[in-house]
């Protein structure tokens, strides 16, 4: 982790004057292109070059992991579902596999923190490819569209119940960030030129709502929201659940670590490792919803150039989300009322991250085509 954040360093200016002043010449009406003109900037700050390279073939890790709060009530849904769909999306039978299908995607699926027999050891509800998943080690270097990887890298089966005691040791919280850094690092060195934030662990709107709130300052009734889809009574434990939990731990935002250790989840943790290494290796990280956004949060106090590469992929409707990207300075690409997770929202905005690098290669500039400008 020490090294990861040695390595982060803020965007070239250079390059993005650069860009700027390319995308004032390309062939159509300054500002046209709204967001993906920023966005395009951004782009060849990360990659400290202009235009930047068109993004190589994406990937998503989708991080896994069982929460002790579970056990307060506040989602609907039996814990063994993380696992069972950890199962699913093994076997290619998630959205996010889908999505994954529908860019062109690898697949890598993480348990750092699933409760219960290993992931991916059961038999999966979904039809089609069985559930084969790689052997742990090198994340393999084949075309996007292979089948899913499953990485066992568990730190913990499940964290403890944060309205009890604090969800995580320190050293756990560097174990699960060193995971994400790693996951990230193997699939940059394995060509992925685009990283997608993705969870998988029922009940983890939660931590994510307190997680936003200690980062932000926020309430916890303006960032705690209905998950997976909660009654009005559910809901107010939630709320209240977030509220003790902060209430008995008083997280410091100024010690990330401590702050994931007191209210977090391994795959919030990791989330902010996969978000840093894509940081220092400067390549694009597109962050889902609230609980990739709770671990870019995380990332960003631990780092704050790392917000540098963060691509905010869809505004969640979960209302953390909203806050912690309007925390983290960051536009959201689509606002679909998704509400999913697994890296859903972020894995549709891959094509939209494309298409902002594509205009500074191939737009003609006003000169070049002959174009009369103002
Ligand atoms: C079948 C199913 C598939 C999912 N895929 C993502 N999530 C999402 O919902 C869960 C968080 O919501 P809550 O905090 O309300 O439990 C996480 O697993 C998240 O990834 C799912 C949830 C379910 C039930
Ligand atoms: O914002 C998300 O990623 C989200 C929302 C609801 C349930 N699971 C995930």
């Amino acid at each position: 982790m020490r090294e990861t954040l040695a390595a982060i360093r803020p965007l070239d200016t250079d390059a993005m004057a650069a860009a700027r002043a390319l995308h004032a010449r390309l062939t159509k009406p300054a500002g046209s292109l709204g967001t993906l003109e920023e966005l395009s900037v951004r782009l060849a700050g990360l990659a400290g070059t202009c235009p930047p390279p068109l993004p190589g073939p994406a990937a998503v890790g989708v991080f896994a992991g069982d929460h002790g709060v579970h056990a307060q009530g506040v989602t609907p849904w039996p814990q063994e579902v993380t696992a069972q769909m950890v199962t699913n999306i093994l076997a290619g039978g998630a959205v996010i596999n889908a999505f994954a299908r529908q860019v062109g995607a690898r697949v890598t699926v993480v348990d750092v923190g699933v409760a219960g027999p290993p992931a991916g050891a059961t038999p999966g509800p979904a039809g089609g490819a069985a559930a084969e998943p790689a052997p742990a080690g090198p994340i393999g270097a084949g075309p996007p569209g292979d089948a899913p990887e499953l990485v066992q890298a568990r730190v913990r089966a499940g964290t403890r119940d944060m309205t009890v005691e604090p969800a995580l040791t320190r050293d756990e919280v560097v174990a699960a960030v060193a995971v994400g850094i790693d996951t990230a690092d193997r699939l940059v060195d394995a060509g992925a030129g685009l990283l997608v934030t993705g969870d998988m662990g029922i009940a983890n709107t939660t931590p994510a709502a307190a997680l936003v709130a200690a980062f932000t300052g926020a309430d916890p009734l303006d960032v705690t929201g209905r998950g997976t889809g909660i009654d009005d009574g559910t809901y107010e434990r939630k709320v209240a659940v977030v509220r003790a939990a902060l209430a008995r731990h008083a997280p410091d935002p100024a010690d990330p670590v401590g702050v994931l250790a007191a209210v977090g989840g391994l795959e919030h943790a990791a989330l902010a490792g996969f978000v840093l290494a894509g940081a220092a290796r400067r390549v694009p990280v597109l962050v889902d919803g609230v609980i990739a956004a709770a671990g870019a949060l995380a990332a960003a106090a631990l780092a704050p150039d790392a917000r540098g590469a963060m691509v905010a992929g869809h505004r969640s409707a979960e209302p953390g989300a909203t806050v912690a990207l309007r925390h983290l300075g960051l536009t959201p690409l689509l606002d679909l009322g998704m509400r999913l997770g697994e890296g859903s929202g972020a894995m549709l905005a891959v094509p939209v991250v494309a298409a902002a690098v594509r205009v500074l290669h191939e737009v003609a500039t006003f000169d070049s085509a002959g174009v009369s400008s103002k």
